[in-house]
Protein backbone atom coordinates (compact mmCIF):
# COMPACT_ATOMS: atom_id res chain seq x y z
CA UNK A 1 0.00 0.00 0.00
CA UNK A 2 1.42 3.21 -1.08
CA UNK A 3 0.50 5.16 1.73
CA UNK A 4 1.50 2.95 4.65
CA UNK A 5 3.95 3.98 6.96
CA UNK A 6 5.98 1.96 9.63
CA UNK A 7 5.68 3.03 13.47
CA UNK A 8 9.09 4.55 12.67
CA UNK A 9 8.08 6.82 10.38
CA UNK A 10 4.89 7.97 11.85
CA UNK A 11 6.74 9.15 14.67
CA UNK A 12 9.64 10.48 12.62
CA UNK A 13 7.30 12.66 10.28
CA UNK A 14 5.56 14.15 13.01
CA UNK A 15 9.14 15.48 14.73
CA UNK A 16 11.55 16.57 12.12
CA UNK A 17 12.06 20.25 11.68
CA UNK A 18 14.42 20.22 9.00
CA UNK A 19 15.70 18.08 6.73
CA UNK A 20 18.71 17.82 5.84
CA UNK A 21 20.39 15.08 3.20
CA UNK A 22 21.78 12.34 5.28
CA UNK A 23 20.38 13.62 9.19
CA UNK A 24 17.33 15.82 10.23
CA UNK A 25 16.75 18.17 12.76
CA UNK A 26 14.25 16.34 15.21
CA UNK A 27 11.97 18.36 17.63
CA UNK A 28 12.19 16.68 21.47
CA UNK A 29 9.57 16.91 23.60
CA UNK A 30 11.19 14.87 26.84
CA UNK A 31 15.07 15.56 28.31
CA UNK A 32 15.77 13.23 31.18
CA UNK A 33 19.14 14.55 32.83
CA UNK A 34 21.30 12.64 34.76
CA UNK A 35 24.31 14.24 36.55
CA UNK A 36 27.11 12.28 34.62
CA UNK A 37 26.49 13.26 31.55
CA UNK A 38 25.24 17.04 32.00
CA UNK A 39 27.55 19.01 33.79
CA UNK A 40 29.42 20.13 30.71
CA UNK A 41 26.51 20.68 29.02
CA UNK A 42 24.98 23.33 31.28
CA UNK A 43 28.60 24.51 31.39
CA UNK A 44 28.44 25.45 27.76
CA UNK A 45 25.01 27.00 28.48
CA UNK A 46 26.67 29.46 30.18
CA UNK A 47 29.20 30.16 28.49
CA UNK A 48 27.57 31.13 26.02
CA UNK A 49 24.62 32.64 28.33
CA UNK A 50 22.14 30.88 26.44
CA UNK A 51 18.29 30.72 27.98
CA UNK A 52 16.88 26.76 27.86
CA UNK A 53 14.17 26.53 25.07
CA UNK A 54 11.79 24.88 26.98
CA UNK A 55 12.92 23.98 30.43
CA UNK A 56 9.38 22.12 31.33
CA UNK A 57 10.86 18.85 29.16
CA UNK A 58 13.38 18.17 31.38
CA UNK A 59 13.08 15.49 34.34
CA UNK A 60 16.53 15.11 36.01
CA UNK A 61 17.65 12.86 38.67
CA UNK A 62 21.01 11.22 39.83
CA UNK A 63 21.02 7.47 39.61
CA UNK A 64 24.57 6.33 38.36
CA UNK A 65 26.77 7.38 40.79
CA UNK A 66 24.96 8.10 43.90
CA UNK A 67 25.40 5.43 46.94
CA UNK A 68 22.69 2.66 47.78
CA UNK A 69 23.04 2.37 51.15
CA UNK A 70 24.05 5.26 53.99
CA UNK A 71 22.82 7.56 51.77
CA UNK A 72 22.87 10.30 54.18
CA UNK A 73 26.66 9.82 54.95
CA UNK A 74 27.55 11.56 51.48
CA UNK A 75 29.25 10.05 48.26
CA UNK A 76 32.29 7.66 47.92
CA UNK A 77 34.24 10.28 46.48
CA UNK A 78 35.08 13.45 44.93
CA UNK A 79 34.06 13.20 41.39
CA UNK A 80 30.68 11.95 42.17
CA UNK A 81 30.02 14.49 44.73
CA UNK A 82 31.16 17.50 42.45
CA UNK A 83 28.71 15.53 39.51
CA UNK A 84 25.65 15.49 41.97
CA UNK A 85 26.33 19.17 43.33
CA UNK A 86 26.94 19.88 39.86
CA UNK A 87 23.53 18.33 38.75
CA UNK A 88 21.65 20.25 41.85
CA UNK A 89 22.80 23.84 40.95
CA UNK A 90 22.10 23.07 37.47
CA UNK A 91 18.87 22.27 38.17
CA UNK A 92 17.94 24.82 40.65
CA UNK A 93 19.73 27.80 38.29
CA UNK A 94 17.49 26.42 35.36
CA UNK A 95 14.34 25.72 37.22
CA UNK A 96 14.24 22.06 35.91
CA UNK A 97 12.20 19.30 37.56
CA UNK A 98 14.72 17.40 40.18
CA UNK A 99 13.81 14.64 42.43
CA UNK A 100 16.54 14.55 44.77
CA UNK A 101 18.12 11.11 46.73
CA UNK A 102 15.58 11.73 49.53
CA UNK A 103 12.71 11.96 47.25
CA UNK A 104 10.72 8.64 46.59
CA UNK A 105 10.56 9.57 42.87
CA UNK A 106 14.71 9.49 42.39
CA UNK A 107 15.56 6.32 40.71
CA UNK A 108 17.07 5.06 37.52
CA UNK A 109 15.51 7.26 34.89
CA UNK A 110 14.88 4.54 32.24
CA UNK A 111 12.15 3.45 35.30
CA UNK A 112 11.24 6.82 36.72
CA UNK A 113 10.16 8.13 33.80
CA UNK A 114 8.10 5.47 32.63
CA UNK A 115 5.92 5.11 36.21
CA UNK A 116 5.45 8.42 36.61
CA UNK A 117 3.84 8.45 33.06
CA UNK A 118 6.36 11.11 31.71
CA UNK A 119 7.22 8.63 28.95
CA UNK A 120 4.50 8.86 26.38
CA UNK A 121 3.18 7.63 23.06
CA UNK A 122 4.65 9.77 20.12
CA UNK A 123 6.73 11.58 21.84
CA UNK A 124 10.32 11.52 21.28
CA UNK A 125 12.91 11.74 24.25
CA UNK A 126 16.53 12.78 24.70
CA UNK A 127 18.41 11.27 27.46
CA UNK A 128 21.97 11.59 27.98
CA UNK A 129 22.38 7.67 28.33
CA UNK A 130 22.79 4.47 25.73
CA UNK A 131 19.85 2.70 27.64
CA UNK A 132 16.97 5.23 26.79
CA UNK A 133 16.16 2.69 24.14
CA UNK A 134 13.92 1.72 26.84
CA UNK A 135 11.07 3.96 26.67
CA UNK A 136 10.26 2.89 23.16
CA UNK A 137 8.18 -0.18 24.89
CA UNK A 138 5.66 2.81 24.72
CA UNK A 139 6.12 3.92 21.09
CA UNK A 140 8.30 7.03 22.19
CA UNK A 141 11.26 7.45 19.67
CA UNK A 142 13.73 7.92 22.32
CA UNK A 143 17.60 8.35 21.52
CA UNK A 144 20.42 7.95 23.71
CA UNK A 145 22.62 10.85 22.86
CA UNK A 146 26.25 12.28 23.89
CA UNK A 147 27.11 15.52 26.43
CA UNK A 148 27.02 17.96 23.10
CA UNK A 149 23.64 16.71 22.01
CA UNK A 150 22.54 17.15 25.39
CA UNK A 151 23.65 20.81 25.51
CA UNK A 152 21.75 21.70 21.92
CA UNK A 153 18.34 20.14 23.55
CA UNK A 154 18.75 21.91 25.99
CA UNK A 155 19.44 25.10 24.25
CA UNK A 156 17.38 24.43 20.88
CA UNK A 157 15.32 21.42 21.93
CA UNK A 158 16.37 19.93 18.78
CA UNK A 159 18.18 16.95 18.04
CA UNK A 160 20.37 16.27 14.66
CA UNK A 161 19.86 12.82 13.79
CA UNK A 162 21.12 10.60 11.28
CA UNK A 163 18.45 9.13 8.60
CA UNK A 164 17.97 6.25 10.60
CA UNK A 165 16.21 2.55 8.52
CA UNK A 166 13.93 0.38 9.64
CA UNK A 167 14.20 -2.55 11.30
CA UNK A 168 11.31 -5.45 12.69
CA UNK A 169 12.07 -8.55 14.38
CA UNK A 170 8.75 -10.68 14.65
CA UNK A 171 9.26 -12.62 18.06
CA UNK A 172 6.87 -15.61 17.37
CA UNK A 173 6.02 -18.82 19.02
CA UNK A 174 4.64 -19.60 22.76
CA UNK A 175 6.92 -18.75 25.12
CA UNK A 176 8.09 -21.46 27.16
CA UNK A 177 7.77 -21.38 31.08
CA UNK A 178 10.16 -19.48 33.14
CA UNK A 179 11.45 -18.09 30.09
CA UNK A 180 11.44 -14.41 30.21
CA UNK A 181 11.81 -10.78 28.60
CA UNK A 182 15.67 -10.62 29.46
CA UNK A 183 15.70 -14.18 28.12
CA UNK A 184 14.10 -13.33 24.67
CA UNK A 185 16.63 -10.29 24.81
CA UNK A 186 19.49 -12.29 24.79
CA UNK A 187 18.75 -15.06 22.98
CA UNK A 188 17.74 -12.94 19.92
CA UNK A 189 21.26 -10.87 20.04
CA UNK A 190 22.97 -14.59 20.35
CA UNK A 191 21.27 -15.14 16.90
CA UNK A 192 21.86 -12.05 15.10
CA UNK A 193 24.52 -10.36 16.89
CA UNK A 194 25.46 -7.33 18.80
CA UNK A 195 25.50 -5.75 15.47
CA UNK A 196 22.49 -6.40 14.04
CA UNK A 197 20.63 -3.32 14.40
CA UNK A 198 23.10 -0.38 13.72
CA UNK A 199 21.61 2.18 11.75
CA UNK A 200 18.39 1.26 12.71
CA UNK A 201 15.59 1.45 14.64
CA UNK A 202 14.48 -1.74 15.97
CA UNK A 203 10.84 -2.12 16.26
CA UNK A 204 9.78 -5.34 18.13
CA UNK A 205 6.58 -7.04 17.04
CA UNK A 206 4.86 -10.05 16.77
CA UNK A 207 2.42 -12.26 19.25
CA UNK A 208 5.19 -12.66 21.63
CA UNK A 209 5.43 -9.29 22.31
CA UNK A 210 1.67 -8.48 22.08
CA UNK A 211 1.51 -10.67 24.83
CA UNK A 212 4.16 -9.24 27.37
CA UNK A 213 3.34 -6.52 30.10
CA UNK A 214 5.09 -3.04 29.70
CA UNK A 215 7.62 -4.06 32.18
CA UNK A 216 8.52 -6.70 30.27
CA UNK A 217 8.50 -4.71 27.28
CA UNK A 218 10.81 -1.88 28.76
CA UNK A 219 13.57 -4.94 29.33
CA UNK A 220 13.30 -5.78 25.44
CA UNK A 221 13.93 -2.23 24.49
CA UNK A 222 16.34 -1.81 27.22
CA UNK A 223 18.46 -4.50 25.24
CA UNK A 224 17.50 -2.64 21.70
CA UNK A 225 21.10 -0.96 22.25
CA UNK A 226 22.82 -4.07 23.38
CA UNK A 227 21.80 -5.16 19.43
CA UNK A 228 23.51 -1.88 18.21
CA UNK A 229 20.01 -0.07 17.48
CA UNK A 230 19.66 4.04 17.42
CA UNK A 231 16.21 3.17 19.24
CA UNK A 232 13.73 0.56 20.10
CA UNK A 233 9.97 0.72 19.82
CA UNK A 234 6.60 -1.49 20.27
CA UNK A 235 3.52 -0.60 19.03
CA UNK A 236 0.84 0.79 21.22
CA UNK A 237 -2.37 -1.92 22.38
CA UNK A 238 -4.42 -1.64 25.10
CA UNK A 239 -1.31 -2.90 27.59
CA UNK A 240 0.41 0.77 26.68
CA UNK A 241 -2.99 2.22 27.64
CA UNK A 242 -3.76 0.86 30.77
CA UNK A 243 -0.59 1.04 32.07
CA UNK A 244 -0.30 4.52 31.35
CA UNK A 245 -3.93 5.46 33.11
CA UNK A 246 -3.99 7.25 35.88
CA UNK A 247 0.24 7.79 36.67
CA UNK A 248 1.34 11.00 38.09
CA UNK A 249 1.71 12.85 35.18
CA UNK A 250 -0.45 10.75 32.52
CA UNK A 251 -2.91 13.26 30.76
CA UNK A 252 -6.44 13.31 32.63
CA UNK A 253 -9.93 14.08 31.28
CA UNK A 254 -10.76 15.36 27.56
CA UNK A 255 -6.59 15.15 27.17
CA UNK A 256 -6.47 12.06 28.00
CA UNK A 257 -9.28 10.75 25.80
CA UNK A 258 -7.73 12.90 22.63
CA UNK A 259 -4.33 11.21 23.83
CA UNK A 260 -5.49 8.02 23.96
CA UNK A 261 -7.28 8.23 20.21
CA UNK A 262 -4.06 9.43 18.52
CA UNK A 263 -2.45 7.10 20.72
CA UNK A 264 -4.15 3.97 19.35
CA UNK A 265 -2.84 5.56 15.82
CA UNK A 266 0.68 4.99 16.62
CA UNK A 267 1.28 1.00 15.18
CA UNK A 268 2.74 0.44 12.03
CA UNK A 269 0.14 -0.31 8.88
CA UNK A 270 -0.51 -3.33 7.19
CA UNK A 271 1.98 -3.47 4.25
CA UNK A 272 4.17 -0.87 5.73
CA UNK A 273 7.78 -1.48 3.95
CA UNK A 274 10.76 -2.07 6.35
CA UNK A 275 14.43 -2.03 5.70
CA UNK A 276 14.82 -5.15 7.22
CA UNK A 277 12.65 -7.82 8.83
CA UNK A 278 13.87 -10.44 11.05
CA UNK A 279 12.20 -13.34 12.65
CA UNK A 280 12.50 -14.97 15.97
CA UNK A 281 10.83 -18.00 17.44
CA UNK A 282 10.64 -18.55 20.90
CA UNK A 283 9.22 -21.91 20.93
CA UNK A 284 12.50 -23.97 21.81
CA UNK A 285 14.21 -20.70 23.79
CA UNK A 286 15.40 -21.79 27.40
CA UNK A 287 16.80 -19.45 30.18
CA UNK A 288 19.81 -17.57 29.10
CA UNK A 289 23.15 -16.79 30.79
CA UNK A 290 26.05 -14.93 29.15
CA UNK A 291 29.37 -17.01 29.48
CA UNK A 292 31.62 -14.29 27.33
CA UNK A 293 32.10 -10.70 27.56
CA UNK A 294 29.49 -9.11 25.05
CA UNK A 295 25.76 -9.84 25.66
CA UNK A 296 25.87 -11.89 22.25
CA UNK A 297 28.05 -14.81 24.05
CA UNK A 298 25.09 -16.62 25.64
CA UNK A 299 24.03 -20.50 26.19
CA UNK A 300 20.72 -22.02 27.70
CA UNK A 301 21.09 -22.82 30.98
CA UNK A 302 21.41 -26.58 29.80
CA UNK A 303 24.34 -25.96 27.79
CA UNK A 304 27.81 -25.66 28.40
CA UNK A 305 30.77 -23.12 27.09
CA UNK A 306 30.87 -23.44 23.82
CA UNK A 307 34.53 -25.08 23.00
CA UNK A 308 36.95 -23.01 20.43
CA UNK A 309 36.83 -25.46 18.20
CA UNK A 310 33.70 -24.84 17.71
CA UNK A 311 34.11 -21.31 15.99
CA UNK A 312 34.35 -21.81 12.55
CA UNK A 313 35.38 -17.96 11.74
CA UNK A 314 38.85 -17.35 13.06
CA UNK A 315 37.48 -13.86 14.45
CA UNK A 316 34.60 -15.48 16.74
CA UNK A 317 37.14 -17.49 17.74
CA UNK A 318 39.71 -15.00 18.69
CA UNK A 319 37.12 -13.27 20.67
CA UNK A 320 36.01 -16.01 22.34
CA UNK A 321 39.09 -17.24 23.77
CA UNK A 322 40.19 -13.53 25.24
CA UNK A 323 36.37 -13.52 26.27
CA UNK A 324 37.08 -17.24 28.16
CA UNK A 325 40.12 -16.50 29.51
CA UNK A 326 39.11 -13.10 30.92
CA UNK A 327 36.18 -14.82 32.55
CA UNK A 328 38.59 -17.55 33.79
CA UNK A 329 36.29 -19.93 32.06
CA UNK A 330 37.00 -23.41 30.22
CA UNK A 331 35.16 -24.45 26.82
CA UNK A 332 33.02 -27.31 27.32
CA UNK A 333 32.13 -26.64 31.06
CA UNK A 334 28.45 -27.06 31.71
CA UNK A 335 27.53 -23.25 32.81
CA UNK A 336 25.26 -24.63 35.72
CA UNK A 337 28.56 -25.74 37.30
CA UNK A 338 30.05 -21.96 37.46
CA UNK A 339 30.23 -21.17 41.68
CA UNK A 340 29.11 -17.63 42.25
CA UNK A 341 30.64 -14.99 44.47
CA UNK A 342 27.63 -12.05 44.11
CA UNK A 343 24.32 -11.99 42.76
CA UNK A 344 23.00 -8.21 41.36
CA UNK A 345 19.57 -8.06 40.60
CA UNK A 346 18.54 -4.24 39.64
CA UNK A 347 19.42 -2.05 36.78
CA UNK A 348 17.25 -0.38 34.30
CA UNK A 349 16.77 -3.64 32.80
CA UNK A 350 15.01 -5.54 35.26
CA UNK A 351 14.72 -3.72 38.65
CA UNK A 352 10.70 -2.90 37.83
CA UNK A 353 8.07 -4.70 40.84
CA UNK A 354 7.07 -7.53 38.27
CA UNK A 355 10.95 -8.47 38.44
CA UNK A 356 11.48 -8.36 42.25
CA UNK A 357 8.07 -9.98 42.31
CA UNK A 358 9.75 -13.10 40.44
CA UNK A 359 12.56 -13.15 42.28
CA UNK A 360 10.93 -12.87 45.94
CA UNK A 361 8.84 -15.78 44.71
CA UNK A 362 11.44 -17.69 44.05
CA UNK A 363 13.73 -16.81 47.19
CA UNK A 364 11.06 -17.15 50.01
CA UNK A 365 11.55 -19.20 52.72
CA UNK A 366 15.24 -20.06 51.58
CA UNK A 367 18.76 -18.72 52.11
CA UNK A 368 21.26 -17.55 49.90
CA UNK A 369 24.07 -20.45 49.80
CA UNK A 370 27.26 -19.73 52.19
CA UNK A 371 29.62 -19.36 49.23
CA UNK A 372 27.60 -15.58 48.17
CA UNK A 373 29.70 -13.18 49.53
CA UNK A 374 26.73 -10.56 48.83
CA UNK A 375 23.38 -10.63 47.41
CA UNK A 376 21.97 -7.64 46.18
CA UNK A 377 18.23 -6.04 45.38
CA UNK A 378 18.35 -2.74 43.79
CA UNK A 379 14.95 -1.55 43.04
CA UNK A 380 14.83 0.89 40.16
CA UNK A 381 12.82 3.52 42.03
CA UNK A 382 12.23 4.93 45.65
CA UNK A 383 8.43 4.14 43.90
CA UNK A 384 9.04 0.50 43.31
CA UNK A 385 10.84 0.41 46.34
CA UNK A 386 7.60 1.35 48.52
CA UNK A 387 5.47 -0.53 46.21
CA UNK A 388 7.61 -3.87 47.12
CA UNK A 389 7.99 -3.01 50.71
CA UNK A 390 4.01 -2.53 50.64
CA UNK A 391 3.65 -5.89 49.50
CA UNK A 392 6.73 -7.45 52.16
CA UNK A 393 9.07 -8.10 49.74
CA UNK A 394 12.12 -6.69 51.39
CA UNK A 395 11.41 -8.64 54.36
CA UNK A 396 11.65 -11.87 51.99
CA UNK A 397 15.04 -10.89 50.39
CA UNK A 398 15.93 -10.26 54.18
CA UNK A 399 15.40 -13.17 55.59
CA UNK A 400 16.89 -15.08 52.64
CA UNK A 401 20.46 -13.15 53.00
CA UNK A 402 20.06 -10.16 50.46
CA UNK A 403 20.75 -6.78 51.09
CA UNK A 404 17.71 -4.34 50.63
CA UNK A 405 18.74 -0.89 48.82
CA UNK A 406 17.74 2.04 47.66
CA UNK A 407 17.58 3.25 44.13
CA UNK A 408 19.97 3.56 41.17
CA UNK A 409 22.00 1.76 38.66
CA UNK A 410 24.39 0.35 41.48
CA UNK A 411 26.53 -2.69 40.48
CA UNK A 412 25.44 -2.05 37.06
CA UNK A 413 28.38 -0.43 36.29
CA UNK A 414 31.39 0.50 38.38
CA UNK A 415 30.37 3.95 39.44
CA UNK A 416 29.44 3.61 42.69
CA UNK A 417 30.54 1.55 45.94
CA UNK A 418 28.84 -1.59 44.32
CA UNK A 419 31.03 -3.49 42.46
CA UNK A 420 33.22 -6.64 41.70
CA UNK A 421 36.42 -7.11 42.97
CA UNK A 422 38.51 -8.16 40.65
CA UNK A 423 38.23 -12.49 39.89
CA UNK A 424 34.84 -11.73 41.41
CA UNK A 425 31.73 -13.96 39.23
CA UNK A 426 28.40 -12.52 39.67
CA UNK A 427 25.05 -13.34 38.24
CA UNK A 428 23.50 -9.96 37.10
CA UNK A 429 20.45 -8.65 36.01
CA UNK A 430 21.63 -6.15 33.71
CA UNK A 431 22.53 -5.78 30.46
CA UNK A 432 26.22 -4.79 30.01
CA UNK A 433 29.27 -7.81 30.37
CA UNK A 434 32.32 -5.89 29.17
CA UNK A 435 35.24 -5.71 30.50
CA UNK A 436 35.54 -4.62 34.16
CA UNK A 437 32.31 -3.16 33.60
CA UNK A 438 31.18 -4.27 37.36
CA UNK A 439 34.70 -3.59 38.81
CA UNK A 440 37.78 -4.42 37.49
CA UNK A 441 38.78 -8.02 36.81
CA UNK A 442 35.04 -8.75 37.67
CA UNK A 443 33.41 -11.19 35.86
CA UNK A 444 29.74 -10.69 34.99
CA UNK A 445 27.18 -12.62 33.63
CA UNK A 446 23.75 -11.54 32.49
CA UNK A 447 20.53 -13.43 33.32
CA UNK A 448 16.76 -13.02 33.89
CA UNK A 449 15.95 -11.90 37.90
CA UNK A 450 14.11 -15.53 37.92
CA UNK A 451 17.43 -17.07 37.29
CA UNK A 452 19.86 -14.76 39.32
CA UNK A 453 17.16 -15.73 42.49
CA UNK A 454 17.69 -19.23 42.01
CA UNK A 455 21.02 -19.12 41.59
CA UNK A 456 22.02 -17.02 44.92
CA UNK A 457 19.72 -19.85 46.38
CA UNK A 458 21.97 -22.56 44.41
CA UNK A 459 25.31 -20.68 44.82
CA UNK A 460 25.60 -21.35 40.85
CA UNK A 461 23.49 -20.89 37.98
CA UNK A 462 20.61 -22.94 38.24
CA UNK A 463 16.61 -22.99 37.00
CA UNK A 464 14.39 -22.18 40.03
CA UNK A 465 13.70 -25.31 42.51
CA UNK A 466 16.69 -26.94 41.67
CA UNK A 467 18.92 -26.59 45.13
C1 LIG B 1 27.34 6.37 32.03
C2 LIG B 1 26.32 6.31 30.92
C3 LIG B 1 26.53 7.44 30.01
C4 LIG B 1 26.30 4.93 30.26
C5 LIG B 1 25.42 4.85 29.02
O1 LIG B 1 25.38 5.70 28.17
O2 LIG B 1 24.72 3.89 28.86
C6 LIG B 1 25.80 3.93 31.28
O3 LIG B 1 24.52 4.17 31.69
C7 LIG B 1 25.88 2.53 30.73
O4 LIG B 1 24.93 1.78 30.92
O5 LIG B 1 26.92 2.17 30.17
S1 LIG C 1 21.27 0.83 35.29
FE1 LIG C 1 23.11 0.35 34.18
S2 LIG C 1 22.55 0.34 32.04
FE2 LIG C 1 20.95 1.38 33.15
S3 LIG C 1 21.46 3.52 33.01
FE3 LIG C 1 22.34 2.74 34.91
S4 LIG C 1 24.41 2.13 34.37
FE4 LIG C 1 23.31 2.38 32.45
Amino acid sequence: MPDSKTLFEKLWERHVVADYKSSVLLYIDKHLVNEVTSPQAFDGIRAAGRKLWRASSVVATADHNIPTLNRRQGMHDRAAQEQLQALEENCSQFDLTYFSLNDPRQGILHVVAPELGDTLPGTTIACGDSHTTTHGAFAALAFGVGTSDIEQVLATQTLTVPKLKSLRVDIEGTLPAGVYAKDVALGFIREFGTDCAVGHVLEFAGSVVSGLSMEARMTLCNMATEAGARAGLIAVDDTTINYLQGRPLAPTGEQWTAAVAYWKTLRSDPGARYDKVLRFNVDTLTPQVTWGTTPAMSVGINESIPSLASFSDPAARKAAENALKYMGLTGGTPIRSLRLDKIFIGSCTNSRIEDLRVAAGIVEGKKVAANIRQALIVPGSGLVKKQAESEGLDKIFINAGFEWRDAGCSMCLGMNNDRLSDGERCASTSNRNFEGRQGHGGRSHLVSPALAAASAIAGHFCLPGEY
